[in-house]
């Protein structure tokens, strides 16, 4: 059992980490207030609601189970579950719990934020993606067709609550997306974790406990730690978007779903790596260590082909376009990385012809 403090003043919580912990949720939240609404959808609250409501016996809990996709993190899914709580007659000392994966978590913690203005949030990732980024660091949004989150708010969860063994009935190609995440903190902020992932490749591929127990634990570390200094990213939590801007522009133009959040990011990476390679910020050889670790972890590793004008005005689009210029995350050789909008559209237009 291992609990990450994530330090933010008045907004600070736990992310407690361990096998079981589904069992213990009256334990591991004691402020939790007496009327829940529990966010999920079919596939995840027909495995793990009833341990849940059985783990939280003396409260009021109501189910609501949105569709399950990519598809559903939508202005119309947050009018149902808006709708629910009116409808049961939720006030503002009510609770929120997302049971799911990251839509599940990113969709109920905009509800979450906006439902009286704000009330009681908590985050029950289930998926490894949200384990190790999407429930930490109180990002919440909900898509637009024209791109990815951009409607939403930063709102923190009061605690993070990770079950290990919910990892267990995830599919291989949602499981191995949470990975491309993983692979981003490495890259990012730590060159020893990188190293160790390149070394436990076949255990992840595997899902051995304790493999992914520290893997998870030191994701929830990095990410504390730069949420931490920078809560609403005006410097180098910009740095969690490394493969992103070109990544979120795959899953906009394939209409959502038809590529994982996490396979988008793996892509992504590679392009972004590809940019820091043409632009000497990493040499050809880290350049090949990202390419390996994330081909030994089965994520894509080439892009779909699209026009460039089209990959321009999705990446337009992005949360980070600062006086019109987009804004790259280019990692700095393994373990650092910057955020450049010092490049061509003829760089862009080079690697992309490389990397699709
Ligand atoms: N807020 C953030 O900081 C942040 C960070 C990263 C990603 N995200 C967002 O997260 C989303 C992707 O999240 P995801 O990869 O978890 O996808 P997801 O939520 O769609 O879950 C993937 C699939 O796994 C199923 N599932 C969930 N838990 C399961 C379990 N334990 N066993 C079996 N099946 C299970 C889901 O029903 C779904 O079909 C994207 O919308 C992305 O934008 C947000
Ligand atoms: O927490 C962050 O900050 C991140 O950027 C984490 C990303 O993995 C995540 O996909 C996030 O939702 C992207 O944010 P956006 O601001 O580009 O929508
Ligand atoms: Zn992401």
């Amino acid at each position: 059992m291992a609990n990450i403090h994530v330090e933010l003043g008045e907004r600070s919580y736990l992310i407690h980490v361990a096998s079981n912990n589904l069992q213990c949720l009256t334990s591991l939240l004691p402020d939790l207030k007496q009327s829940i609404l529990v966010v999920s959808n079919p596939t995840v609250s027909e495995l793990y609601f009833s341990q849940l409501r059985e783990s939280l016996s003396g409260h009021r809990v109501v189910l609501f189970n949105m569709e399950d996709g990519e598809q559903y993190k939508s202005l119309k899914s947050f009018e149902s579950v808006t709708n629910r709580l009116i409808e049961e007659g939720f006030s503002r000392d009510c609770a929120i719990i997302a049971l799911g994966g990251g839509v599940v978590g990113d969709l109920a913690g905009f509800v979450a934020a906006t439902y009286h203005r704000g009330v009681d949030f908590y985050q029950i990732p289930t998926t490894l993606l949200a384990q190790v980024d999407s429930s930490v660091g109180g990002k919440t949004a909900i898509n637009h067709p024209q791109g990815k989150n951009l409607i939403g708010a930063f709102y923190q969860p009061k605690a993070v609550v990770i079950d290990l063994n919910c990892l267990m009935t995830l599919n291989e190609r949602d499981y191995r997306s949470g990975l491309a995440e993983i692979v981003k903190y490495g890259i990012i902020y730590d060159a020893e974790f990188f190293c160790w992932l390149e070394k436990h490749t076949d255990k992840l591929s595997q899902r051995d406990e304790q493999t992914l127990q520290y893997a998870i634990q030191k994701s929830c570390q990095i990410k504390a730690e730069i949420v931490a200094q920078d809560e609403r990213e005006s410097g180098i939590r910009a740095w969690l978007n490394l493969g992103h801007t070109f990544g979120h522009a795959i899953e906009a133009a394939t209409e959502y779903g038809t590529w994982t959040h996490g396979e988008a990011v793996a892509a992504g990476t590679i392009i972004a790596s590809k940019l820091s390679e043409k632009t000497q910020r990493m040499s050809s050889s880290d350049f090949r260590r990202v390419l390996n670790l994330l081909s030994a972890l089965k994520l894509p590793i080439k892009a779909p082909h699209m026009p460039l004008a089209n990959w321009l005005s999705y990446m337009q689009r992005d949360k980070k376009v600062k006086d019109n210029r987009i804004n790259f995350v280019l990692p700095v050789g393994i373990g650092r990385a910057e955020v450049t909008n010092a490049t061509t559209d003829e760089e862009i237009a080079a690697v992309l012809t490389e990397c699709c």
